[in-house]
């Protein structure tokens, strides 16, 4: 099946890394969703049917919400008034538990962190924190027009573990790293993932979503894909 998306907040960084991924591929890009009293200043989109909109839509397969943390709730909304699964990539101060309520009725995807090489460093990161006692600091570098602070990532992980020490660095326009540092008597274990092009989350929200598309309603995040990996062949 051609998976057909709608993008919301097609205007930005994100919204226009996935309309580019997008249309190099084989997805339909049933809609950009930008802001209302704005118009669409982004690549140019090479699809016929394209719908530019200040709303969700009927028709795509499955929503990725990159807009704001603030737009979220209603483009849940939308997304059960259509009935279509949604990728939530916005961070900021709401928290997957806000939708509880809307997960009997979709397949909602929380993913503060698309990127799939960082979901299984992640999940190491749980393993290894469960069987040792450690001291643990997380911390984050990000461009300088990211909103929120910490990052969404960073919130997500300290939730799961509880770290002693968060810190947060901004500055240049594309830069994204996270970084866990756990220490104990006997060892010191560091995780690193830098991300140079946010291509890399814009492939792997895409990747994530053909997953998403055939799950039975539910509020999943990043580590249910990752437990289904093993069927997976290729995620170039
Ligand atoms: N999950 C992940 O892996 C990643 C998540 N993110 C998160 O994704 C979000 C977007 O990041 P980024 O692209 O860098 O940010 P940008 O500010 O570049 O893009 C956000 C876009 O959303 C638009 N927008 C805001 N409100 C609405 C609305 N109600 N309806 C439609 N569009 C709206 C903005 O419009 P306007 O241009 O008019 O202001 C803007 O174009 C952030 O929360 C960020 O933290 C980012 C990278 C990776
Ligand atoms: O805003 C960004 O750029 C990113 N946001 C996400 C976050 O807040 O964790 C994911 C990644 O760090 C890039």
């Amino acid at each position: 099946m051609i998976m057909k998306i709608c993008i919301v907040g097609a205007n930005g960084r994100m919204g226009q890394a996935i309309i580019q991924i997008a249309q190099m591929q084989n997805i339909i890009i049933h809609s950009a969703v930008i802001r209302e009293n704005t118009q669409y200043h982004g690549v140019a989109l090479t699809q016929n049917n394209t719908k530019i909109s200040n709303h969700i839509e009927k028709g795509a397969d499955v929503i990725l919400d990159f807009s704001n943390h603030q737009s979220t709730l209603n483009n849940i909304k939308s997304a059960v008034q259509y009935n279509i699964p949604i990728l939530i990539g916005t961070t900021g101060s709401h928290t997957a538990s806000d939708y509880k309520a809307y997960q009997n009725i979709i397949p909602i995807l929380w993913a503060p962190n698309t990127s799939i090489s960082w979901s299984i460093i992640q999940s190491s990161i749980e393993k290894i924190n469960k069987i040792r006692n450690l001291a643990v600091s997380i911390g984050e570098v990000h461009h300088k027009n990211k909103a929120d602070n910490p990052s969404g990532t960073t919130k997500q992980l300290h939730d799961k573990i509880q770290a002693d020490q968060i810190w947060s660095l901004r500055a240049g326009d594309n830069m994204s790293m996270h970084q866990f540092l756990g220490l104990n008597n006997q060892e010191m274990i560091r995780f690193e993932h830098q991300v140079f092009n946010r291509k890399i989350y814009a492939n792997d929200a895409l990747k994530v979503c053909e997953w998403l598309v055939n799950q039975n309603p539910g509020l999943f995040t990043m580590q249910a894909f990752i437990n289904n990996l093993s069927e997976i062949t290729s995620l170039n």
